[in-house]
């Protein structure tokens, strides 16, 4: 399936052979074999990828146990479908923070996409646009969020990292308000990066010509003082709390969205200090190895909050089944992310829209072989453990 995307910028995306200044080894052609599931795309990756980008994008931190469980927790469920249930009027619609979905597949941030492929981040915009799916852009965008929201009407959520002053907090919320972006999503699982293994067995650097650029000009950490521990009194000196979620609340008007939340009392905790929504995630094990999986975690958080928000997850979504499975458990929505990067370094925008069709289409063919017309239908009863 080939895939015409408009680009937003007058031409269409067809050089899909452009892989100049990223960290793609060897072209991609069109008469390729047939890519039919995410899995596919993941394995074409690993072809089309350098090591070194591989080991940023398709790597977990530690050992990897949990980036291996976060998939693996889907098929401890095994699905328990009802015949005969009548399909008219069927849909995967759903309304989120007062927007109509068409679906509830989005595009979790992901960092760096122009390492993956010279449409980047832009490109990633115009396919979820093109397949109605919302994206949340990274602070870690190699492309300005400017940009980004030009280039796809669907990408209206920007992710951000508490900044070491509220200064440099508050000058990309500022940007992001002014860019049309309708969201703040705070990624709070990782003050500290990860212990990246993989990443350190290839000498992991990011290739000239990509860089942050959002963040360019914002004060980096403090210096670490003269005997001084690196994480602690360096990376650390200036961590959030509870109370600089707090302080962001009161200053913007946007959703305010946390993502990273994994234990109930945090949970509990959010939405008291004035979260729209929460987004259940272990960074798709990218940070603390052996963290649980964020699918065990997902009825936990649910069940704290009551219903007083809109709980979405993401970690290790493949296939359309983990997407019912998710939302047995509770989830609003998913979000995915590897899947993303994977695509695009194969095919470019199009390889982005074509896992999101892929996606959407086995979401639809699960509901209907499960007996549900709608998102509603699905609770747990669906779902038998094993
Ligand atoms: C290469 C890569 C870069 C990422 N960059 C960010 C980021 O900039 N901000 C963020 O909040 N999460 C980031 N994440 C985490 C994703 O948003 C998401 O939580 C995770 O990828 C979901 O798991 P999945 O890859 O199994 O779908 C990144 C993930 C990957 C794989
Ligand atoms: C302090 C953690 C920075 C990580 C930035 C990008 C990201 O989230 C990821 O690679 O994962």
């Amino acid at each position: 399936m080939i895939l015409e995307i408009p680009t937003g910028k007058g031409h269409h995306i067809n050089d899909i052979n452009d892989f100049s200044q990223t960290g793609t080894r060897h072209s991609v052609e069109n008469s390729d074999p047939i890519l039919s599931s995410l899995g596919d795309y993941a394995a074409a990756a690993r072809q089309a990828m350098t090591p070194v980008a591989a080991a940023y994008f398709m790597g977990g931190a530690g050992d990897e146990v949990t980036l291996a469980q976060n998939r693996a927790a889907y098929d401890r469920y095994a699905l328990v479908p009802r015949i005969l249930t009548g399909m008219t009027g069927g849909s995967t619609r759903l309304s989120l923070l007062g927007r109509e979905l068409t679906h509830p597949i989005l595009l979790a941030p992901v960092a760096y996409q122009r390492m993956a492929h010279p449409h980047g981040e832009s490109g990633t915009a115009t396919a979820a646009a093109a397949l109605e799916a919302l994206m949340v852009l990274s602070c870690q965008a190699s492309e300005p969020m400017e940009d980004v929201a030009r280039a796809g009407t669907t990408c209206r959520w920007f992710q951000i990292y508490m900044q070491p002053t509220r200064d440099a907090t508050l000058t990309l919320v500022r940007r992001a308000e002014a860019a049309g972006y309708e969201a703040i999503v705070v990624t709070v699982d990782a003050p500290i990066s990860g212990v990246r293994n993989r990443e350190m067995r290839v000498g992991y650097e990011l290739p000239d010509g990509i860089a942050p650029v959002n963040l360019q000009g914002l004060p980096p950490p403090p210096p670490l003082p003269e005997g001084g521990n690196a994480v602690f009194d360096h990376f650390m000196a200036n961590a959030p709390g509870w109370a600089d979620i707090e302080w962001l609340r009161r200053q913007t008007g946007l959703h305010l969205i946390l993502k990273g939340v994994l234990h109930p009392d945090d949970a509990r905790r959010a939405v008291s200090a004035g979260a729209d929504a929460l987004i259940v995630s272990n960074h798709g094990g990218r940070v603390l190895d052996t963290s649980v999986p964020t699918l065990v975690q997902l009825p936990a958080v649910v069940d704290a909050v009551q219903g007083a928000v809109p709980v979405l997850m993401d970690g290790g979504i493949t296939r359309g089944t983990d997407i019912i499975k998710a939302r047995a458990l509770g989830a609003t929505a998913v979000l995915i992310g590897r899947p993303i990067v994977e695509a695009l370094s194969v095919r470019g925008a199009q390889g982005v829209a074509h896992i999101l069709r892929l996606l959407r289409d086995e979401l639809e063919i699960a509901m209907a072989l499960c007996g549900c017309s709608s998102l509603d239908m699905i609770g747990p009863e669906l779902l038998h453990e094993m």
